[in-house]
């Protein structure tokens, strides 16, 4: 947004207080859209618009300006905007190694048991090209491309491009998830429902109104989509901040291993340990407010035209919650650009809340899997460190600063992982 023209309201519908407009797509810094969004915060308050291309976009950006919105307007979130590219695609001991694959292989491996109860060894081809798909989407979701895209759908489909790519990929998820419910659905007995999918399938065969509504084949694979879209990358990226994070701090880490030691022992951990745990939990929760994978949460859209803290947001803009100010909300946290498990610590060392801690968004479109997140973290992160002590190779910088995507995740690092058994 360097050099832009302020004030420009022209093509702002009429409402009772005109929102700063600022910028077009020509002048954004594609480098840095999250840290501008918070340059721009600080400029212009808590609720601010551009225009992005063809589309307007509303920021609305601190905890309290998130909490009213999120809580007490659902309606502005009520839908997904129109975006193309979202209605597209509704080792060794001590060596040093690189684990996002394993970590992401861990977590795929999840939700694959939730929808086929089964589990794909690491080096299976079919799960290695699944998270490849994925993975390449997340990266190219942020690229000038899939934004010019986004901006102009109708002149950039004719470019070649990323966006291309991201078609491609999703074409190749979506016959990926054919084949095999397809497969499952020779095999399905109603009496015995193995997954979710199976329990799809029974719906669709119940012949009711709803069976041919809702449980329709397009509607599965959106299902199957989201789930694996929504719910591998995100908490891996999580995984991959957390091991970052414990070599850069090793007295952390070490903090964390002890009180393992002392609650879980040398016993699998169990979400009942947590409890006990009030420093792990801590550090598990300034791990995510710091990581802070999903900054600008997924966009939304009002179905109705509504009037929010006396601004007008027209029906069919797209919102954006932007949550990355709330974990970095200096009224909340004490050392926001830190990283500080005291954040989540009273001073008797006990687990206290932050209101202000919502990287799973709030509302009536929070999270879905929110709670699944939680305990898929708390287990393997405490697994992880309950066996191995993680530390970077000699000459290892351990930059913090996040990659651009569609998530905010960590540069590719080497771990060394020392076994503590
Ligand atoms: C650390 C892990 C995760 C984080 C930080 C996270 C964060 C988020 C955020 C910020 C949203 C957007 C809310 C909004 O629309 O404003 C979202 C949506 C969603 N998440 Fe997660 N998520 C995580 C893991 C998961 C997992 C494991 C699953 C399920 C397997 C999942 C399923 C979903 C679904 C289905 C939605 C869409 C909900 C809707 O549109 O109503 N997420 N998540």
């Amino acid at each position: 947004f360097k050099n832009q023209k302020r004030g420009n309201y022209k093509n702002f519908p009429p409402g009772p207080r005109p929102l700063p407009i600022i910028g077009n797509v020509h002048q954004m810094d594609i480098d840095k859209p999250y840290r501008t969004f918070m340059e721009l915060a600080k400029e212009y308050g808590t609720v601010f618009s551009f225009h992005l291309g063809m589309s307007k976009t509303i920021v609305l950006c601190g905890y309290e300006t998130l909490k009213d919105a999120l809580l007490n307007h659902a309606e502005i979130f009520s839908e997904r905007p129109d975006t193309p590219m979202f209605t597209a695609t509704s080792k060794g001991h001590g060596k040093p190694f690189d684990n996002a694959t394993n970590i992401n292989a861990a977590v795929t491996n999840i939700i694959v048991s939730i929808l086929l109860s089964k589990r794909f060894d690491y080096e299976d081809p079919t799960i290695l090209q699944l998270m490849g798909l994925f993975n390449q989407n997340v990266k190219l979701f942020s690229s000038p491309a899939v934004v010019l895209y986004n901006s102009y759908p109708s002149l950039a489909k004719w470019l070649p491009g990323a966006h291309e790519k991201i078609l491609e990929n999703v074409k190749g998820l979506e016959d990926f998830i054919k084949a095999t419910f397809t497969k499952q659905k020779q095999e399905l007995d109603i009496n015995d429902q193995r997954n979710l999918i199976d329990a799809f399938l029974a719906k669709q065969q119940e012949g009711k109104t709803e069976s041919t509504n809702y449980f329709h084949n397009e509607n599965l694979i959106s299902l199957v989509v989201d789930l694996f879209g929504a719910g591998m990358e995100t908490t891996s990226t999580t995984l991959r901040w957390a091991i970052l994070l414990m070599m850069k701090y090793p007295e952390i880490q070490q903090k964390v291993q002890s009180e393992i030691e002392q609650v879980i022992g040398s016993t699998h951990p169990q979400m009942e340990h947590r409890k006990q745990m009030p420093y792990t939990d801590a550090v598990i929760h300034e791990i995510m407010r710091f990581g802070d994978i999903a900054p600008a949460a997924v966009p939304h859209s009002p179905t109705q035209d509504i009037t929010f803290r006396g601004y007008f947001i027209p029906k069919g803009t797209t919102v954006v919650a932007l949550l990355h100010s709330a974990l970095r909300d200096k009224a909340y946290f004490e050392k926001p650009y830190e990283f500080y498990p005291e954040h989540f610590l009273d001073s008797a060392g006990n687990f206290k809340k932050n209101e202000a801690f919502i990287p799973f968004s709030i509302g009536k479109r929070s999270c879905a899997g929110e709670t699944l997140a939680k305990m898929e973290l708390f287990l393997f992160f405490t697994s992880l460190l309950q066996n191995f002590t993680f530390h970077s190779t000699p000459d290892a910088e351990l930059d913090l600063t996040p990659t651009l995507g569609a998530t905010n995740a960590p540069k590719p690092y080497e771990i060394c992982a020392v076994s503590r058994r």
